[in-house]
């Protein structure tokens, strides 16, 4: 039991929360003003896959931020590791930041923007925090203490059957031709069972809240990072849905693989259709650039 004056981990993981969905509001009202400017976009993996100056101002925010109140705290930021850190998760506290998620929608102005932040302890994913910034709703959720919108409870869906499905996916920023064919056939094998249909919005961590809230019954995607599924792996267990590998074990949080449902009927379901995609592990260290998608 924590002495009267160290604070208990429950105490300190709500201080960590509360730190976290400030700087992330601050982070979606800067994002929210910035959506009708003018950009300067730059590209990353392929010509696809944009930055803006907005990305970087806003990871630097929460970075300073959340280091400046935990400076024992580590960070995995996406626009970090694209400038070259390393994505390695330890057993230290470590927030793991999107900070626009949905960059394509924002150079083009499409309101479907979201700032994502996951904090883990000793490997464990504790809290997440994802913020729609446009639509200002604030998801929330913290390993055993439930899932959230705007303070509204989450619970995601109870459909079992894929063939009464509404899923959500993905194409990602790959423009490899015969990738892109690849995530072409897993959707018409998905639409061949038939599931009532399938979505694409832009944003995985947006993607994921919408399984968490249940209006959508599972997501699945190849080519997302960890920082897209961080915080929503939190949100989406807490609001009583699963998220777990494409091959159907558990989730790899750096595998750039991921099926998420209500329930795990349905995962296993998607799990059965999908043919996989393989990409280059978030935190691979070997050069495996010639064999896998980046
Ligand atoms: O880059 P970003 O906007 O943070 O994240 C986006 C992901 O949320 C989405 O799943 C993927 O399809 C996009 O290519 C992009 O990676
Ligand atoms: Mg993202
Ligand atoms: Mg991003």
């Amino acid at each position: 039991m924590a002495g009267s004056g160290e604070r208990s981990r429950d105490e300190l993981l709500e201080e960590y929360l509360k730190a976290a969905v400030q700087v992330t509001l601050e982070a979606g009202q800067i994002i929210r003003e910035a959506l009708t400017s003018e950009k300067r976009v730059q590209t990353k993996s392929s010509a696809a896959d944009l930055v803006t100056e907005t990305d970087q101002l806003v990871e630097n925010l929460i970075i300073s931020t959340l280091s400046n109140k935990f400076p024992s705290h580590r960070f995995i930021g996406e626009e970090s590791v694209a400038a070259g850190e390393k994505c390695i998760l330890t057993d230290d506290p470590t927030w793991i930041i999107d900070p626009i998620d949905g960059t394509c929608n924002f150079v083009h102005g499409t309101p479907v923007v979201a700032v994502s932040i996951g904090l883990s302890v000793k490997k464990e994913l504790e809290l997440g925090v994802i913020y729609s910034c446009v639509e200002e709703k604030l998801y929330t959720g913290r390993k055993g203490h439930g899932a959230f919108c705007n303070g509204q409870k989450l619970q995601a869906s109870t459909q079992t059957d894929l063939s009464k499905a509404l899923i959500l996916t993905e194409l990602g920023s790959i423009r490899d031709p015969v990738a892109v064919k690849m995530l072409f056939n897993n959707m018409e094998r998905l639409l061949k069972v038939p599931a009532h249909g399938i979505r694409i919005v832009g944003s995985a961590a947006l993607d994921l809240c919408h399984v968490a809230a249940g209006d959508v019954d599972a997501f699945y995607q190849f080519g997302l990072h960890c920082w897209d599924m961080a915080a929503a792996a939190v949100i989406v267990g807490e609001a009583g849905g699963i998220m777990i590998d494409t091959a159907g074990g558990p989730l790899d949080l750096m595998s750039r693989r991921v099926v998420a449902a209500g329930t795990l009927e349905m995962a296993y379901q998607i799990v059965k259709e999908l043919q996989p995609v393989a990409y280059e592990r978030d935190d691979s260290t070997e050069d495996t650039s010639h064999s896998l998608c980046k």
